[in-house]
């Protein structure tokens, strides 16, 4: 993820979030070359959801270094301790894993954090104050990654991007279709998952077409 002085100055960026389950790492690797050679991703967070810490590492080693040869920032959901000992670029935590503060002393000063602020402006000042690298609002859609999410509306990027530098990060939802609003209320990022590996056309067409509506929106 770029820093918040540079996604100042720049457009709406694609921010990758993985299936759930990824059965086969080295198979999968193929899909997310295609993806990330669709168009401009700026980073991917590995999801993985009830599975073993081996399953993770597996699938961390096997696709770190697809990103990494692409720029693109390879980001760890819920495990400060995994995205050390995987060497990532950066931790995503959730209201339900653990304070940032937490994470910070875990991955330090070097790696990103960043936080789920639901549709909370009080959890996104509270986390950007303490040092998040970025702060993320949603569910803006209905998401069929993620049953149960907290809604969240449009006026709260407008609020966040018109008052501070730190980044935002929309998720929940976000579709090639519905995104336009998303982006023009000034979401940094959008977080996708369903999006773009259930899109009708494959996920290197839906990249791409992210990153048509994105450089439409400069
Ligand atoms: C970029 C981004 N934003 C929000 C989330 C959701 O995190 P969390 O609330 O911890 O839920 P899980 O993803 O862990 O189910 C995210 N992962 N990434
Ligand atoms: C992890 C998460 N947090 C809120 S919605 C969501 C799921 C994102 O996936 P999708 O883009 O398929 O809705
Ligand atoms: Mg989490």
């Amino acid at each position: 993820m770029p820093s918040e002085q540079q996604s100042a100055a720049t457009h709406c960026r694609l921010y990758l979030i993985s299936p759930e389950r990824i059965e086969h790492p080295t198979i999968f690797a193929d899909d997310l070359r295609a993806a990330l050679d669709g168009g401009d991703v700026a980073a991917f967070q590995l999801r993985l959801k009830d599975v073993s810490d081996d399953a993770i590492t597996h699938a961390a080693d096997t696709l770190r270094p697809v990103c990494q040869q692409r720029d693109v920032a390879f980001i760890m959901n819920d495990r400060p301790d995994l995205a050390v000992k995987l060497d990532c670029d950066g931790v995503h935590v959730g209201q339900e894993d653990m304070p940032y503060a937490e994470a910070r002393r875990i991955v330090g000063p070097e790696r990103q954090v960043g936080v789920t602020c639901k549709a909370s402006r009080h959890l996104a000042m509270e986390a950007a104050e303490a040092g998040a690298d970025y702060v993320a609002f949603g569910a803006f859609f209905p998401s069929g990654t993620k049953a149960v999410t907290t809604p969240a509306e449009l006026d709260i990027l407008e609020w966040w991007s018109g008052l501070m530098e730190v980044p935002c990060v929309a998720i929940g939802g976000i579709t090639v279709e519905n995104c336009r609003p998303v982006i023009a209320a000034g979401a940094d990022f959008l977080a996708v998952a369903g999006g773009v590996w259930n899109h009708k056309d494959g996920p290197k067409a839906a990249v791409r077409a992210f990153s048509e509506i994105f450089s439409a929106h400069r």
